[in-house]
């Protein structure tokens, strides 16, 4: 597959995934998450991969969520090929195949992780952070959210009292605030963040294979039935996509003014 949005290697055992953006903090369209999706099925084909790192290009940014200057006026992103893309992109199809590769993913997390790119980084098996990244949910402040995994599964992670505020209030949180409340597994300084992840992904690769793919099902058995949700909550937002409301998050956001949601209040 040519690629355009992502990067993409292989070295000795452990695949690597960039999304390459940076222009855009690594917002993803719909082709980046076609590419995300491609990538993460060739690591999980090549029987020589046993752990998987996802990452942004750049310094900035890991990801900002959907790119908002790709989003259509009637409705959803960039592409409607096909019923499974209802928002325009297929970040469902993606967040279950993070989820049911049989090998750790490994979310490295070099600058802001907003929004959707939130969601990733929540669904990936473990999160290393550099201590200049921000973690938040931005949804609400655009008109947009993620009912599924990125607040179900985000409450099983964090809580449903953080969780509720992560969402609610969608205010940024430091490396550090984010590890206190179990979001993060580790921070190291920024320079080191490459490195820390692939040192995580080779202990991995000392391990049983079988053992590690029957863990990763065994922890998803759990919150599998998030995936139901997921799909109703991704019907939904295409729905609420094609609203006045939803609209004026986004332009808001476009023509950086003050987002007035007042109107829909009624
Ligand atoms: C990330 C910021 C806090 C960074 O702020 P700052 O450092 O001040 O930089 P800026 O000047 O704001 O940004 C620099 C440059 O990048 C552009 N940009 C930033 N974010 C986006 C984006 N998401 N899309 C497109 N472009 C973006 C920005 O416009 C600037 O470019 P200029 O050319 O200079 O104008 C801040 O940028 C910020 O808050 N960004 C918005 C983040 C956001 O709202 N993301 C979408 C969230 S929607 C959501 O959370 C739904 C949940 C979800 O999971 C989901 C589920 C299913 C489908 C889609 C989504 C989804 O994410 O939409």
């Amino acid at each position: 597959m040519g690629l355009t949005d992502i990067l993409y290697e292989k070295v000795e055992g452990v695949a690597k995934v960039t999304i390459n953006r940076p222009k855009s903090l690594n917002a993803f369209r719909a082709e980046t998450i076609k590419e995300l999706i491609w990538a993460f099925r060739d690591a999980w084909d090549d029987n020589r991969i046993g752990a998987v790192i996802l990452t942004g290009a750049g310094e900035k940014a890991f990801c900002v969520g959907g790119d908002q200057k790709e989003k259509g006026d009637e409705g959803g992103y960039d592409y409607n090929g096909g019923l499974g893309g209802g928002i325009g992109l297929e970040v469902e199809n993606l967040h279950q195949t993070i989820r049911n590769i049989p090998k750790p993913v490994i979310a490295a997390v070099n600058g802001y992780a907003i929004g959707g790119g939130h969601v990733l980084h929540v669904i990936c098996d473990l999160t290393i952070a550099a201590d200049t990244a921000k973690f938040g949910q931005s949804g609400p402040k655009v008109g947009s959210y993620d009912a599924g995994f990125g607040s179900a599964y985000l409450a099983r992670v964090v809580g449903e009292k953080k969780a509720r505020e992560i969402w609610y209030l969608c205010e940024q949180y430091t490396a550090e605030e984010s590890k206190e409340m179990g979001l993060v597994n580790k921070i190291v300084p920024a320079s080191e963040l490459q490195e820390e992840a692939d040192k995580w992904a080779r202990k991995i690769l000392e391990k049983s294979p079988t053992a590690i793919k029957m863990l990763k099902y065994s922890f998803n058995a759990d919150s599998a039935n998030i995936q139901g949700i997921s799909q109703l909550s991704m019907g939904s937002l295409a729905m609420f996509y094609n609203t006045e409301e939803s609209e004026e998050g986004k332009n808001a956001f476009l023509e950086k003014r003050p987002v007035d949601f007042n109107k829909f209040r009624k």
